[in-house]
């Protein structure tokens, strides 16, 4: 899918006005706030869209949502107006499609991953998939990898891959799988929701020389 450009940066589960600050600082490319009810990192309407005005036009802010009512999910998109939706439950297509933002559909690579494979096509409307390590169901953010060599070699639109990527092992993950874009959480934490700025430098600093 890389078409030999560097992969595209998404820093997500960030909680902290100094964290917003820092990823910019780095040139991430997008900035994930976590609206998920199960989440350490989850952010109230008001405490996300102070975030958000933070982030200048050329980032992108991801909203990240699962299995939320549609009045949940538009409340969102009213306070924070991020830039892309980002749905990891059971969402279908229609429902992903109804909120008048781009989506991306996270696929749970952690149980089945042939499975999860074979649900890309029920998603036509999705502006771009996003491979994390976590079993169907279960929320993503906890550090767990999948095996990168399964995921297609061709796909019809962009990926992201996330999932217990670090400053230690991302580059390997860019040159196995060659995503657009890579998506961290834990991996530049050092507790739930609180960023590291010596591992977010790391995983910048670690993608850019791949
Ligand atoms: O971050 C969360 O708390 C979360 C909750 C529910 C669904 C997804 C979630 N996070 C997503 O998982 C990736 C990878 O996280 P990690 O690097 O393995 O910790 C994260 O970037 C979010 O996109």
């Amino acid at each position: 899918m890389s078409d030999g450009a560097p992969a595209h940066i998404k820093f997500c589960g960030l909680t902290r006005a100094q964290d917003v600050d820092a990823a910019i600082a780095l040139g991430v490319d997008c900035i994930g706030l976590v609206f998920a009810p199960r989440s350490s990192r989850r952010l109230g309407l008001e405490a996300g869209h102070a975030l958000r005005t933070r982030v200048p036009a050329h980032v992108r802010v991801v909203a990240l949502v699962m299995d939320q009512p549609a009045a949940d999910v538009a409340a969102v998109v009213d306070a924070v107006a991020p830039d892309i939706l980002q749905f990891h439950g059971a969402e279908d297509d229609a429902f992903c499609r109804g909120f008048g933002r781009p989506y991306w559909k996270a696929i749970a690579m952690g149980g089945d991953p042939a499975a999860a494979l074979a649900s890309l096509p029920a998603y036509p409307g999705a502006a771009a998939f996003l491979f994390d390590g976590h079993a169907a169901g279960e929320p993503g953010g906890g550090g767990l990898a999948f095996d990168w060599r399964s995921l297609p070699r061709a796909l019809d639109r962009p990926f992201w891959l996330a999932g217990g990527l670090d400053g230690d092992n991302v580059a390997r993950a860019v040159a196995i799988a060659a995503p657009t874009g890579v998506d961290v959480s834990s991996g530049i934490e050092s507790g739930p929701g609180i960023k590291d700025a010596a591992r977010m430098r790391a995983f910048v600093e670690a993608v850019r020389r791949v």
